[in-house]
């Protein structure tokens, strides 16, 4: 892992590095594999940078676009991740409806929807049920209780070991979430965390002795590019 701490003055310089980062990393992949993917987070802090993302000119039909957690409720319904990416990007670019990868959210049982959203994710990568495949880029925020995508302190999302997505659970409401070795599994994951309510959390997660399961922000350890971005409220008193 080749961990990556930046502490940036504000929001707006917060989305800017990630902007440049997710764009340096478009033609390498595109170049090898033909195609660029990446999943999103939900939270307040990334949507200015799918704004900015918006106003870019790529190509979007090697574009693919996942979710690495979503709450359990329809996509037209104000909590979904999916209603905040598209309103802020992706329904303002010309990307292929096929190239958004929605969660499935309307089967009634979270479970059910978690396995389809595990096959879509196989089929698409053409890789094996034992398989982890790797996307390029993983965004992910990060709770004031150090969860990240949903996978929420002490629930038993983080002990799944051998799934991609499983279901989450906060405060008894179900989600689905990337499992932990899924998201490790990743070339690229960047951490986008602003506010000093973070504050708290992120001194933990940093320590270098606390429990992964109290703070699960620590179990991401991917085997590529592990990117923490941070504004000044939040991570002022970390080390860089
Ligand atoms: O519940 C969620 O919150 C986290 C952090 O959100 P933020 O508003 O503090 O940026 C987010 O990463 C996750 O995707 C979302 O479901």
């Amino acid at each position: 892992m080749n961990k990556k701490l930046e502490v940036l003055p504000d929001i707006t310089a917060l989305v800017g590095r990630s902007l440049d980062l997710i764009l340096s990393k478009l033609p390498t992949a595109i170049e090898q594999r033909g195609r660029f993917t990446i999943a999103l987070a939900g939270g307040s802090t990334p949507k200015p940078l799918y704004e900015a993302i918006a106003k870019q000119k790529l190509p979007w039909d090697k574009i693919h676009v996942f979710w690495g957690d979503e709450r359990y409720v329809p996509p037209d319904h104000p909590d979904s991740n999916e209603l905040m990416a598209r309103q802020a990007w992706l329904n303002q670019v010309n990307i292929p409806a096929a190239n958004i990868h929605s969660v499935p959210t309307l089967d009634g049982y979270p479970a059910v929807s978690a396995a389809k959203y595990e096959q879509h994710l196989q089929e698409f990568f053409h890789s094996s049920p034992q398989e982890f495949p790797s996307l390029d880029v993983i965004l992910l925020g990060m709770g004031d209780d150090a969860h990240t995508a949903s996978l929420f302190p002490h629930t038993p999302a983080l002990k799944v070991q051998d799934r991609l997505v499983t279901v989450g659970n906060k405060d008894g409401n179900p989600r689905i979430t990337f499992t932990y070795p899924f998201i490790n599994a990743a070339d690229s994951v960047i951490f986008l965390v602003a506010g000093a309510n973070k504050k708290p959390a992120l001194a933990e997660v940093f320590a270098p002795v606390a429990d992964d399961f109290t703070y699960p922000s620590r179990l991401i350890k991917p085997q590529g590019e592990l990117w923490w971005l941070l504004d000044s409220a939040a991570g002022s008193q970390l080390p860089t």
